[in-house]
C-alpha cells in the first residue's frame, strides 16, 4: 500500500544503505524485543492486530449514537489527540465536505482545543445553536491547557443548553484509564469514556479510540483503517534494510542527516493529504528532535507551494531533502477538454487526464530539485482509501521508531515540550510555579536592559 519507489542515488548509493544493516538490525531488535529506550510505550506496535473486538464494537456504536444525537461533533484535543483524526477526515472525506448538501453530510466534525485563540473559540460558540451538538474531549494526560480550557467552555455551553444530564449524554471523553483530571471529571459527570492505553503515547495514538471514535462518528470505515494498519504490521516485520521499506526510509533519512541535510520536507501533490503532513510533523518532530539532534520536519503542498517556497527549495540554503508522497490512484479523474479557439494555448494537453499533468509536475520538480542539490525520496501510496491510510500511519510509526534508535535517541518521550508549558504556568500565576516566575522576571529585566 506504500512503496518506496526510488531515492536520489547520486546522493545516497545503495551500498550506503546496506552499510546501515547492522545498526538497523540492532534498532529492529530493540523494538521487537522491547528492550530499547522508551520500550514501555510500544503498545502501538500490536494495536492493529490485537484491538479488542468488544471495545471496537463499543466505539462504532458510540459513533453511531453521536451521529443520531448530533449533526455537529466538536472534537477537543491537541497534538496526538487531534492530528490523526484531522488527517484522516481531511484525506478520506470529500474535498469540499463542508459545502456538500446537508443530507450528504449528516455529521459535521469541527476541532477545538488545538490552540488557545479566543476568536476561534468564540466564533465557534456563536454557531453552535444552529446545530445539534455532541462533544468528544480527548486528552491522554487530562491536564493539557489548550483542550482543558476549550472543554471548560464547551462543557458550560452544553450544560446550559441541554441540562446537566442531557449534556452528559452528549459528551464523550477519551483519556487515561485511571489518572488525570479528565478521567476524574468524566467519572463524576457520568460521561461515556474511552481509554488511551498506558503503553501508547499521544502521537502514536491515532489507531486507538483517540482517532477511531471521531472517525466512526463521521462514518469512516474504521475496520478498513485497522485492516490496512494490520497489513503494514505483518509486512513491515522484516529486519533487512533493503526489504523493509520503512527501514530503508529510516536509514535514508539518517544517512542524509549525516551528510548535512537538516530539514526534511514532506511533500504531497494531493491537497487531501495536507493534514497527513501535519500529523507526520508531530510524529517525527517529537520523536527525534532531542539531545541537540534530529531532522526538522517541514511539509509543503505542491504544486501550490512551488509558487511560494519553490524558489527556496530549488536555490536556497542546501540543507533540505524531500520525501514525496505520490498517490497512484487518486479518488477522481478529470479529462482536459479541447476548445475551438485555444486562446489559452492549452489544446496541446487536450484529451489527457488532469492527473497526468499533476504527475508530470511531480517528475519535473523532482528532476529540477535534484539538479538544484535536493535529494528526493519517493513514496507511492496506492490510493486515498481508509485501508491505505491505516497502512501509511503504521509505516511512518515503524519508520520513526527505527530512525530515532539509529539516531541514538528515545523515540517515545518529549521532554522538550515541557518548558513552554511550565513558563506559561509561571507567568499566568499557577500555584506551585512561584520560583520559576521570579526567574523569568529576572530574565525579562536582563532582556530589557
Ligand atoms: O493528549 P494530551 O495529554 O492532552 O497531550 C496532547 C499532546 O501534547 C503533547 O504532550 C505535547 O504538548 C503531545 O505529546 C501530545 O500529543
Amino acid at each position: 500500500m506504500i512503496r518506496l519507489v526510488e531515492w536520489t542515488q547520486s546522493f545516497v548509493a545503495p551500498e550506503e544503505i546496506e552499510l546501515q544493516q547492522p545498526f538497523v538490525e540492532t534498532a529492529h531488535r530493540l523494538l521487537e524485543q522491547r528492550s530499547g529506550a522508551g520500550h514501555e510505550f510500544l503498545g502501538w506496535m500490536d494495536l492493529p492486530s490485537s484491538f479488542d473486538p468488544i471495545e471496537l464494537q463499543r466505539i462504532k456504536e458510540a459513533g453511531q449514537n453521536i451521529a443520531k444525537q448530533a449533526n455537529l461533533l466538536v472534537v477537543i484535543g491537541i497534538g496526538g489527540s487531534y492530528l490523526g483524526a484531522r488527517a484522516a477526515l481531511h484525506m478520506l472525506q470529500h474535498s469540499f465536505h463542508d459545502l456538500l448538501p446537508r443530507e450528504q453530510r449528516p455529521l459535521q466534525v469541527v476541532f477545538a482545543g488545538h490552540q488557545m485563540s479566543a476568536t476561534y473559540l468564540a466564533e465557534l460558540l456563536e454557531l453552535l445553536d444552529h446545530y445539534e451538538v455532541a462533544v468528544n474531549v480527548i486528552s491522554k494526560s487530562g491536564t493539557t491547557t489548550e483542550p482543558a480550557l476549550a472543554f471548560r467552555t464547551l462543557k458550560q455551553y452544553m450544560e446550559q443548553r441541554y441540562g446537566i444530564q442531557g449534556a452528559a449524554q452528549r459528551i464523550y471523553a477519551t483519556t487515561d484509564a485511571k489518572r488525570g483530571a479528565l478521567r476524574k471529571l468524566a467519572n463524576e459527570a457520568g460521561y461515556e469514556t474511552f481509554v488511551i492505553p498506558d503503553d501508547v503515547g499521544g502521537r502514536f495514538s491515532v489507531l486507538t479510540p483517540v482517532g477511531l471514535l471521531p472517525l466512526a462518528a463521521a462514518g469512516i470505515d474504521v475496520d478498513a483503517l485497522l485492516q490496512g494498519a494490520k497489513r503494514a504490521q505483518s509486512e513491515l516485520r522484516e529486519s533487512d534494510v533493503r526489504k523493509n521499506p520503512a527501514y530503508t526510509y529510516a536509514a535514508l533519512r539518517q544517512i542524509l542527516r549525516a551528510k548535512g541535510k537538516a530539514i526534511e520536507l514532506f511533500v504531497t501533490y494531493e491537497p487531501a493529504l495536507h493534514y497527513v503532513g501535519e500529523w507526520w510533523k508531530q510524529l517525527f518532530g517529537e520523536s527525534e528532535g532531542k539531545d541537540g539532534k534530529g531532522l526538522y520536519p517541514a511539509s509543503a503542498d505542491f504544486s501550490t507551494d512551488l509558487h511560494s517556497l519553490g524558489q527556496f527549495v530549488q536555490d536556497g540554503a542546501r540543507t533540505l531533502f524531500e520525501t514525496v508522497i505520490k498517490v497512484k490512484n487518486p479518488r477522481r479523474s478529470l479529462q482536459i477538454e479541447e476548445v475551438a479557439d485555444d486562446l489559452d494555448g492549452l489544446n496541446y494537453l487536450a484529451g489527457r487526464p488532469l492527473q497526468q499533468v499533476n504527475d508530470t509536475a511531480l517528475e519535473a520538480t523532482m528532476l529540477a530539485h535534484q539538479t538544484g542539490g535536493v535529494p528526493t525520496i519517493l513514496l507511492e501510496l496506492d490510493d486515498m482509501s481508509a485501508a491505505s491510510l491505516g497502512y501509511l500511519f503504521y509505516f511512518f510509526e515503524k519508520a520513526v521508531a527505527v530512525s530515532a534508535y539509529l539516531q541514538g535517541v528515545n523515540p517515545f518521550d518529549q521532554p522538550g515540550v515541557e518548558m513552554y508549558k511550565s513558563n506559561m504556568f509561571a507567568l499566568l500565576g499557577k500555584p506551585g510555579y512561584e520560583n520559576q516566575r521570579e526567574r523569568l522576571a529576572t530574565m525579562a529585566k536582563v532582556r530589557e536592559s
